[in-house]
């Protein structure tokens, strides 16, 4: 996932767990961490990591890279627009051509009835629930993050179940 590129930023990266483990396992990539200014002011630069804040919604800085992880389903689908657009722009500048990489929960269809798959889709559900209720966001199905990145105009998207619910979008501009 990581081959070929030089520099990724961690878009709502908290404090930057992920943006570090990456930056430690990955010397040759500059990793930037960014959040809100007063999440990150704090923290010191090291290495291959650095720390730069702002607002998703009005830019994000330039790399081959951008990652959301647990970010977009805090938000509905008019913000998430938003926030790839500016990761687009983000990534769109390198010749090669970058792409955005999403971990988040992809709802499963409806397509086997045993106990396992009943049990995952009301675990998904009820996680959809909470994500609405508490934050005004929502989990998605496949066609709901397609149409997301095709209102954008992202070429075309890479889609890969890692651990339980959780799954890597990969998306190009
Ligand atoms: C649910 S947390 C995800 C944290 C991290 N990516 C993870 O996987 O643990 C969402 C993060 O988005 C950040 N955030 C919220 N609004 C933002 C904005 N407008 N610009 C940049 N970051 C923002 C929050 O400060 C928070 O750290």
């Amino acid at each position: 996932m990581f081959e070929g590129l030089n520099s990724l930023v961690d878009v709502g990266s908290s404090t930057g767990t992920v943006g570090k483990a990456i930056a430690n396992a990955f010397p040759h990539l500059e990793c930037t961490v960014f959040d809100l200014p007063q999440t990150v002011a704090a923290l010191q630069d090291c290495g291959n990591l650095k720390y730069v804040g702002g607002n998703m919604f009005e830019q994000v800085p330039a790399a081959d890279a951008v990652l959301l992880k647990w970010v977009l389903c805090d938000w509905n689908d008019d913000e998430c627009l938003k926030i790839l657009k500016q990761c687009r722009k983000a990534v769109s500048g390198g010749k090669e051509g970058g792409k955005v990489i999403i971990v988040d929960l992809v709802l499963t269809k409806n397509e086997k009835s045993d106990d396992e798959a009943l049990n995952l889709i009301e675990t998904q559900l009820l996680f959809d629930l909470v994500t609405m209720v508490l934050v005004g966001g929502k989990e998605r199905g496949e066609e709901e993050w397609a149409k997301l990145f095709s209102a954008l105009g992202f070429s075309r998207y890479k889609i890969a179940p890692v651990l339980g619910m959780r799954y890597v979008i990969e998306v190009y501009p």
